[in-house]
């Protein structure tokens, strides 16, 4: 009898072992790595809170922003805009694409617009940010005097300026080059897309899965309100919208494509008067994660 009520208890024992052994290892391997991650993303210096309540910019108000912030009243220069618009996306690349020992490559290929300014001062600030930047400027448009000393400042700082004959596919490489800025065209894009773009943009769109794309604004071939309108579209991965977010930015498909705000010059009061999203920058950043 007691025999038979010792192996009774000898097997609840057993039971009791197997089932804590099987809790202690589910947490290690399931519970904890989740934990991780719930506690990673509110902690994190960079998630805006309100991600879901996203509020856009139309290009109208856009263009009206832009006209407040370089008018009398507030007295910015276009200089000092493109600055902190290509310094905020020389840092999304940093945060996405960390150099490292054997590949620091960027390509920045070049718009004839203030798009482009943007890539020549992100260009500039990689640079400092220890990579190998190198720029292909195809159509260097005299229309602005500041970007001819933009270019000055990357000949200085001895960034190669690719112009429109050199050989810039052999930077669309995976082995040396982390990724592509597209700083072709921003909000003044007009379809159809002409020459030499719309052949820069078939080699960037066969290239995208394997050299990554980083938008500057607005993907170029994409409308600033539409969205992707022109085929092939550009599937950046990651999405840097310069002052704020514009309509285009709700084609962004999330599980592809990381999104940024940048160009930190708008106080909150101004965001609250015209109606659109008071980023929560962190810190001395330059860039928000939405
Ligand atoms: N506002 C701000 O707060 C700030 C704005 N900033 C930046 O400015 C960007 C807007 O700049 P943007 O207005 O210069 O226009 P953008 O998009 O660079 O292109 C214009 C050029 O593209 C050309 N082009 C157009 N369509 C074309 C086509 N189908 N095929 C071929 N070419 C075509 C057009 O040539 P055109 O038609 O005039 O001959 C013109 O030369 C904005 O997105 C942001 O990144 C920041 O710098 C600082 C803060
Ligand atoms: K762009």
């Amino acid at each position: 009898m007691s025999s038979r009520r010792g192996s009774r208890v000898y097997n609840c024992v057993v039971v009791v072992i197997c089932i804590a052994l099987f809790i202690r290892l589910s947490v290690i391997f399931c519970w904890t790595p989740y934990c991780k991650s719930v506690l990673q993303s509110t902690l994190s210096n960079d998630h805006s809170s309100n991600m879901s309540s996203l509020r856009v910019v139309s290009s109208k108000l856009a263009a009206q922003i832009d006209q407040e912030l370089m008018g009398p009243k507030i007295g910015f220069t276009l200089q000092q805009l493109m600055e902190l618009a290509g310094l905020s996306v020389a840092e999304a690349v940093q945060r996405e694409f960390p150099p490292a020992a054997t590949r620091k490559g960027v390509l920045i290929v070049a718009g004839p617009g203030n798009n482009g300014g943007d890539g020549l001062v992100c260009a500039r600030h990689l640079k400092l940010f220890g990579y190998d930047p190198v720029v292909y400027y195809p159509k260097r448009s005299s229309r602005t005097e500041f970007y001819g000393q933009l270019v000055k400042q990357l000949d200085f700082f001895n960034v190669p300026v690719l112009s429109e004959t050199e050989n810039w596919t052999q930077y669309l490489n995976p082995d040396r080059t982390l990724c592509v800025v597209d700083a072709i065209f921003g909000f003044s894009f007009k379809p159809p897309m002409r020459e030499p773009f719309a052949e820069i943009i078939k080699r960037l769109h066969a290239v995208q899965e394997s050299v990554p794309i980083v938008a500057v604004d607005i993907p170029t071939g994409w409308d600033v309100d539409a969205g992707p309108v022109e085929k092939p579209h550009l599937t950046p991965k990651v999405f840097v919208s310069l002052t704020a977010p514009k309509p285009c930015t709700n084609h962004i498909d999330p599980a592809k494509t990381v999104h940024y705000v940048g160009g930190r010059f708008i106080p909150q009061e101004f965001a609250q008067q015209h109606g659109f999203e008071q980023f929560d920058y962190k810190g001395v950043n330059q860039i928000l994660k939405l």
